[in-house]
Formats: C-alpha cells, structure tokens, sequence
C-alpha cells in the first residue's frame, strides 16, 4: 500500500519515507488511509497525530485474544499486523491478523469484513483458508491457516522460469477460484504470495478485494483506484474500474518479475511518467519457452480486451505447459529456490 509513495517522490525521499514508515505505526497507518481513499482522511485543518517510534501509538494486544495465544509476530502490512498464534481449543498454529490502530476507522472495520468474506467464499488450496473473524476490545481480527514459508517478496529473484510457471499456475487457479465466486482480488502482488515449505503457493491478503456477483453474462467491473501502484494495470491507473483482466495483468507483472527480478514498463516518476516498452521475456531470460513468455506477456497487454478473456484461459494454456515439463524434474530447483532469501 504504501507504495503510492512510490509514485511521488524522488528515489532518496522515498527511501526516507519507507525507512520512518517502517518504524512508525502512526505514519504507516495515514499513508495507508491516503492510499485507499486517494485522499487525505479527515479533515485537512485537523491536527496530525504525534509521530515517531517514540510515539509508538499503536494498540498492544494482549497475549490472550479469545482462544488464541499469540506466539511472535509474522509480519506487518497496511491493514495491521500478523501474528503466528496457537489455537488452544483445537491445538494447532494460525496466523491472526489483528488492526492495532488505536482507533479503528470504518475503512479498517469494512476491509477485515470484506476480507473475512471473500476468503470464506472462495474456499481453494491456493488460496489461504479462513477459520474465523472476531473482535476484541472493539478491534477487528481474523483467523488464518498457518502457512510456514516466504512471501514471494522475501525470495532472491531471478527465479527459474520453469519454476516460475509453477508459481504462475498455482496462483491462476487461486485467481480463477475467486473470480468463479465473484471476487476481484485487486491487490495481487509478491508480498500478498505464500509458499509453504512444500512449495504450494497460496494467495491472500483480500482486504481490498470486492465482490462482483457470479453472473458471467454481464461484464465485470468495480471502480475506485485501488491496490499496489507498481501493480496495478494501466487503466485502473487512468481511473478505470477494475476487472478480472487488470487482476490478470498484476499476475503477469508478478510473474514476469519472478522471472526476471524486475518489473516491466518502467516509467520515469511523478507527472512525467510514459510507458516504456515491455522487454520480452526471451531477451532476458536465456531457454524460456517461448508459449509461456507469450502467455505472461499477453498478461501484461495495454489494452486489457488483448489480455486473456478469463483466467480460465491462462490456467489451460498454463496447465498445458506445466504437463509438457512434467519429466524435467525441477524439485531441487525447487527447494533451492525456496531456501534462498533476498537479501
Ligand atoms: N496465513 C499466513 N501464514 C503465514 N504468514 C502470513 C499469513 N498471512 C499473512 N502472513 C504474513 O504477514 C504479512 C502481512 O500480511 P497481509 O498482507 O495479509 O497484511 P496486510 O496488513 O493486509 O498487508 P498489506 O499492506 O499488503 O495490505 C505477509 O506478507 C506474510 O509475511
């Protein structure tokens, strides 16, 4: 989320802003608010909150939520923090994701229910399941399976396009799987992938998600500028309204950028910003199959009616590649992959 700074400021002040974002609750939490309405929250004359670690004016929680015993923390997004937890009652991990704003506004309270939701809706192994919502001290939580693994933006890229594709299948059937149910993620993006230690990927963080019905004879559509700016297609950028095919581009970007360990159309900053050319994936990474590069490239059109109509047909043309290198043996690229962290 915070990555709408991205698109503002030169690349020293961003460092700065990311680097007191990362230790301050207060700033992260406004950028975020920023982010998903594109405005300033509240009024502009009101006084901004005291700022700095010192600060530190995030909610604590207790050790005991409910019955949920939170063990160490797992990471921290826009939307609160994440928690691995042990669950007394049926005696396992999860993961609790918890907002700790002092003050949870309504965009917070709606975002861990549309979450909650859409999640319980789509039900899929590439997708992370939902156990349960709950409230404590007025403060919404959810209650996740435990995925013990990396986030797709923790792992050293480039990966292997081979390896890559089975990433990019295991996500598109997660994506199809939502779409089936009436889901636009709209925030697909390396950090909101899992791998677990089998390397099974799952999709999650739905806290933008929204719900678009199940009929397929109507078009799909939900406007708002929503989502990662360095992951969102083009015309969503323009102010479109989002579709299943500007989920499909945000996947290819993320492919692309597994493959490569950059993200294509590389734009100058600020007011400035024009479309650089995409590079083809064969003149960056050396054996690709060429139908794959052409796939994530389809992905990663302007025009989104150039994209694939449905993500189901990014699964079969995936899933017909995937079958074609079924004897290649990738496990050991696999592990290796998976045991390498970015550094
Ligand atoms: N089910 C899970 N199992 C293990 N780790 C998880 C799980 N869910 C989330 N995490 C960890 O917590 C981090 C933040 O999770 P998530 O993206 O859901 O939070 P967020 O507040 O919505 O973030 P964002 O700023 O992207 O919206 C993830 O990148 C991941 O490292």
């Amino acid at each position: 989320m915070v990555a709408l700074v991205e698109e503002r400021l030169d690349s020293g002040a961003r460092g700065r802003v990311h680097r007191h974002a990362a230790e301050c609750p207060a700033c992260r939490e406004l950028l975020v608010a920023v982010m998903r309405s594109q405005s300033c929250p509240g009024p502009l004359d009101a006084p901004l909150p005291p700022c700095g670690p010192a600060a530190a004016r995030t909610w604590t929680p207790p050790g005991v939520l409910d019955e949920f015993h939170l063990v160490r923390l797992l990471g921290r997004g826009g939307m609160g923090a994440v928690y691995l937890a042990h669950d007394t009652s049926l005696d396992r991990l999860v993961a609790l994701k918890l907002s700790v704003a002092l003050e949870p506004d309504t965009s917070t309270l709606d975002s861990f229910a549309i979450e909650a939701r859409a999640i319980a809706r789509i039900k899929h192994p590439n997708v992370v399941t939902v156990f349960r919502a709950g409230q404590v001290e007025g403060r919404p939580y959810l209650v996740y399976e435990y995925v013990d693994g990396k986030s797709l933006a923790e792992l050293a890229l480039p990966l292997p396009w081979r390896y890559a594709l089975d990433i990019a299948l295991g996500l598109a059937r997660g994506l199809r799987a939502a779409h089936q149910r009436g889901v636009l993620h709209r925030d697909v993006k390396p950090g909101n992938a899992i791998l677990d230690a089998d390397g099974s990927i799952k999709l999650l963080d739905f806290g933008l998600a929204a719900f678009v019905g199940t009929d397929r004879s109507k078009p799909w559509a939900v406007p708002g500028v929503v989502g990662t700016p360095r992951y969102m297609a083009p015309e969503v950028r323009l102010g479109a309204p989002a579709t299943p095919q500007s989920d499909l581009y945000a996947l290819g970007l993320l492919v692309y950028e597994l493959c490569t360990g950059r993200v294509p159309h590389v734009r100058a900053s600020g007011a400035d910003r024009v479309a650089a050319a995409l590079v083809p994936l064969v003149d960056l990474v050396p054996g690709v199959d060429l139908d794959f590069a052409e796939a994530v490239e389809r992905c990663l059109e302007e025009d989104p009616s150039a994209r694939f109509g449905r993500v189901d047909a990014l699964c079969t043309a995936l899933e017909r590649l995937g079958a074609r290198g079924q004897d290649a043996g990738f496990a050991p690229v696999r592990s290796a992959a998976i045991a390498e962290t970015r550094p």
